[in-house]
C-alpha cells in the first residue's frame, strides 16, 4: 500500500516510522511519503493561509497550494493504483467518524492519499474539486476538536496498516478484536494471564477449566454483555442471523 501525505509539520508523522509501521515500511508493505504542503507555495513567506469570506474568526487554508500538492501526488501513482485512482482522506471534524469498518475498506485500497488541514481547515473548493477527480471521504476521529489533521493520519494509517497481510504477526488476533466485523463488532471479553490469584482477584475458573466450548461460551456472554453495558449502539447493529437464543438473552 502507498500512503501520500501532505501536511504543513511533516515530523508529525515521524512516529509512522517506529514499531509495526516502520517495520512494515522496511518490509515493503507500506510506502509512506509525507510531503511538505509549503513546497507547493511561490511567495516568500510560503503562505498557505488567509481570511475567510465572510469574516470570522482564524485564518484558512488557501486552495491554490493545495491544488498544486494534490495535482502532484495524483500525477505520481504507484504501479498497483486502482484505474479509479487513490482514495483521497481528508481528517476533518465535520467527517464520518471512523470506524473500524472504514478501516477494513481503507484497507483493500493500494492507494491512500491524506490531506493534513490545519488553522481553521481547508478552503472547501478542494474537497469539492477533488470529488470530481478521485473518491473522497472527510473522515472524523470523534466528536472533539483537533488543531489539524496529522493526529487522525496517525491513528487512521495504524488502524488501516496493522490489517494489511504481513504487518501483524498473529493476523488471527485481528478477528477477535473489539470491533471486528468477523466479532460481529463487539466489544472484547475480559483477559487475563497468570497468576491465577492476584491481590485477592482470582481468574474465573472456566478460564482454567480445559473445556473450550465452554470458554468461547463465556467469552461470547462477556462480549455480549460488556457491550450491552457500554455500547448498546454498537448491540443494535448486531445481525439477528448471527445470534443464537443465548446470545438474545444476556
Ligand atoms: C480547531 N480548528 C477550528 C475548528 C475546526 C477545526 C480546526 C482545526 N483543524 C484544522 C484541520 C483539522 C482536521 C481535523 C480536525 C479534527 N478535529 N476533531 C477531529 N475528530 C478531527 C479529525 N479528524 C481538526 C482540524
Amino acid at each position: 500500500m502507498r500512503l501520500d501525505v501532505v501536511t504543513i509539520f511533516g515530523e508529525y508523522l515521524q512516529p509512522l516510522q517506529l514499531s509495526l509501521i516502520g517495520k512494515a515500511q522496511a518490509q515493503g508493505l507500506l510506502d509512506v511519503r509525507v510531503r511538505d504542503l509549503r513546497e507547493h507555495t511561490h511567495d516568500r513567506h510560503r503562505t498557505v493561509d488567509d481570511t475567510p469570506y465572510g469574516g470570522g474568526a482564524g485564518l484558512l487554508m488557501k486552495p491554490e497550494p493545495w491544488g498544486e500538492a494534490l495535482d502532484a501526488v495524483l500525477a505520481d501513482p504507484p504501479e498497483d493504483a486502482d484505474p479509479r485512482g487513490p482514495v483521497l482522506v481528508v481528517p476533518s471534524p465535520v467527517g464520518e467518524v471512523f470506524t473500524q469498518r472504514a478501516a477494513v475498506e481503507l484497507a483493500a485500497e493500494p492507494w491512500l492519499v491524506f490531506a493534513c488541514g490545519r488553522y481553521e481547515g481547508i478552503d472547501a473548493r478542494v474537497v469539492e474539486h477533488y470529488r470530481t477527480r478521485v473518491r473522497v471521504r472527510e473522515v472524523s476521529l470523534g466528536d472533539y476538536v483537533l488543531n489539524g489533521g496529522e493526529v487522525a493520519v496517525l491513528a487512521i494509517t495504524e488502524a488501516v496498516a496493522r490489517l494489511l497481510p504481513g504487518v501483524i504477526g498473529n493476523a488471527a488476533s485481528l478477528t477477535e478484536e473489539s470491533h471486528a466485523p468477523e466479532h460481529d463488532g463487539l466489544l472484547e471479553h475480559p483477559a487475563y494471564t497468570k497468576p491465577a490469584s492476584w491481590r485477592g482477584l482470582d481468574v474465573p475458573a472456566v478460564l482454567a477449566g480445559g473445556n473450550h466450548a465452554a470458554v468461547e461460551r463465556w467469552r461470547r456472554d462477556e462480549a455480549l454483555r460488556r457491550t450491552a453495558t457500554r455500547r448498546p449502539d454498537v448491540l443494535a447493529r448486531l445481525d439477528p442471523e448471527r445470534c443464537d437464543a443465548r446470545d438474545l438473552a444476556v
